[in-house]
């Protein structure tokens, strides 16, 4: 398995032991858009064990939309003492029916209900500043948005001190996943204090969720929000309902996905929009007209064209930059023919700044997502969410969070940002987050 396949293509600088690691850890993104080059599907190593990274868009269709052909046991080890069961990790008839199951939290009726308690927040937060002050918009879009994704998923004032338990550790969840997830198996299991203290917090957030899932079956009414839904439903097909340790496992998966990667396209978008003039000018003169000086509320949202390109755009831009899969036996990839257990992954942000797929694909351009230019082919290459069976769940949500909340700060304000400063991408998930938006807060005239 860690031999090299013969006629793949190694990336280049490979160094003895450990392989492609250092550059991957050091700059992912430089990385990961040099391989393009190199071929369509590309050795990297980790260490010793090569990792097959497909470099086209054909190719990453055919990986997404052939799911069967792969296995997620190696995801599965990596967060077995905090998630056992969760639809990232299920594979074949099982993921299928436990997407259907966690579909209904993620419908249109259910949305609406979402974006009343996000403009709240979000409008709360906007609030909240003072003209002068300086800010890092990346620590505060993160806290806008872990308050929002907590509120979302729980509403019950009953289950209030579980509650609060819960927000304070998701911040450590968040980390912990990441930081975890880069380990060899070995270490993470190895007898440690830190892996002994990592199953304890991760035991007790469970209770605590366990709790609030109990009142809320106790309690038993609609309260508008994701745990509601998990609940209530019953899949027609099979008449199955979900078990408390599989809605304690998806609201966990909710939390750890969910939060980095809105905070960092929250962070990335308010950065683009503050850093360009011209998409700011145009920006303003959208949210003036339709918001005024605010309250934003969820209406404003389909009215605000220009607010959609920008955000399609930062989408674009600050894609994740990895995904992985297991082969499920042999798989053929193009007239590669890779064998069982062979780790394959495709980076979303590689392919979104290829100057082949993208015009100017470095340039931040809103304009390229106008239905007289964009083409077919850009809307093919889009991989921000991912695309087939896996595609995720919660992208209609995550675009109308991000909405709202930059419509509702920027209606305010017009911050000047610190040009002391330079913005770098900082690889802490997997959506690369600004590793910080220093700011003037200037309340808009
Ligand atoms: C803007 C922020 C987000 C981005 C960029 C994003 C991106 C993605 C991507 C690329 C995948 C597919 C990964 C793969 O191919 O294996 C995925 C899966 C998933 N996402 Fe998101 N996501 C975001 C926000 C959210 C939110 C807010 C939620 C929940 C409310 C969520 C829930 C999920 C779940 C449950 C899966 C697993 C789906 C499955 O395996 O069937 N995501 N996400």
């Amino acid at each position: 398995m860690t031999d090299q396949l013969s006629g793949v293509p190694v990336a280049p600088d490979r160094l003895p032991l450990i392989g492609h690691s250092v550059a991957i850890i050091r700059n992912p993104l430089e990385f990961m858009a040099s391989l393009s080059d190199v071929g369509d599907v590309v050795q990297i190593f980790l260490g010793p064990r090569p990792v097959y990274l497909v470099t086209t868009p054909e190719l990453i269709r055919q990986v997404s939309l052939n799911e069967n052909n792969f296995r997620r046991d190696e995801l599965a080890e990596s967060i077995k003492d905090i998630c056992v069961n969760s639809v990232n990790i299920l594979t074949g008839k099982e993921h299928e029916l436990r997407r259907r199951m966690i579909a209904p939290a993620f419908k249109q009726a259910r949305l609406a209900d979402y974006a009343v308690v996000t403009a709240e927040i979000a409008n709360r937060w906007a609030a909240s500043f003072e003209d002068g002050q300086d800010v890092n918009l990346m620590s505060s879009a993160h806290r806008v948005v872990l308050e929002t994704v907590s509120s979302t998923l729980f509403t019950g004032d009953f289950t209030a001190h579980a509650q609060d338990q819960i927000r304070e550790d998701i911040p450590w969840l968040l980390t912990e996943v990441v930081r975890r997830g880069s380990l060899p198996a070995s270490v993470r299991n190895a007898r440690l204090l830190a892996n002994w203290r990592f199953k304890v917090r991760s035991k007790r957030l469970r209770e605590a969720i366990g709790e609030v899932v109990t009142q809320y079956r106790r309690n038993d009414t609609d309260q508008s929000d994701v745990l509601s839904a998990l609940i209530r439903h019953t899949d027609q097909l099979t008449g199955t309902t979900l078990s408390d340790e599989e809605i304690i496992d998806e609201l966990i998966l909710v939390m750890a996905g969910g939060v980095g990667s809105q905070a960092s396209l929250l962070g990335w978008i308010l950065h683009e929009v503050i850093s360009k003039p011209d998409v700011a000018e145009k920006l303003y003169r959208e949210l003036d007209d339709v918001v005024g000086a605010g309250p934003v509320r969820p209406e404003h949202i389909p009215a605000l064209p220009y607010l959609r390109l920008v955000l399609r755009e930062t989408l674009r831009m600050w894609a994740p930059w990895v995904s992985t899969r297991t082969t499920n036996g042999e798989v053929t990839l193009g007239d590669r023919t890779l064998p069982d257990g062979a780790i394959v992954a495709y980076s979303p942000y590689m392919i979104h700044r290829d100057d082949e797929y993208y015009e100017n694909a470095n340039d931040f351009d809103p304009e390229r997502w106008t239905p007289e230019r964009a083409a077919t082919a850009e809307q093919r290459t889009s991989f921000t969410f991912g695309i087939g069976p896996r595609r995720c769940p919660g992208n209609h949500y995550s675009m109308l969070a991000i909405s709202i909340q930059a419509a509702a700060f920027l209606a305010r304000w017009q911050p000047v940002a610190d040009s002391k400063y330079v913005v770098k991408p900082s690889n802490k998930d997997f959506v690369l987050s600004p590793s910080a938006v220093p700011v003037r807060m200037r309340l808009r005239a």
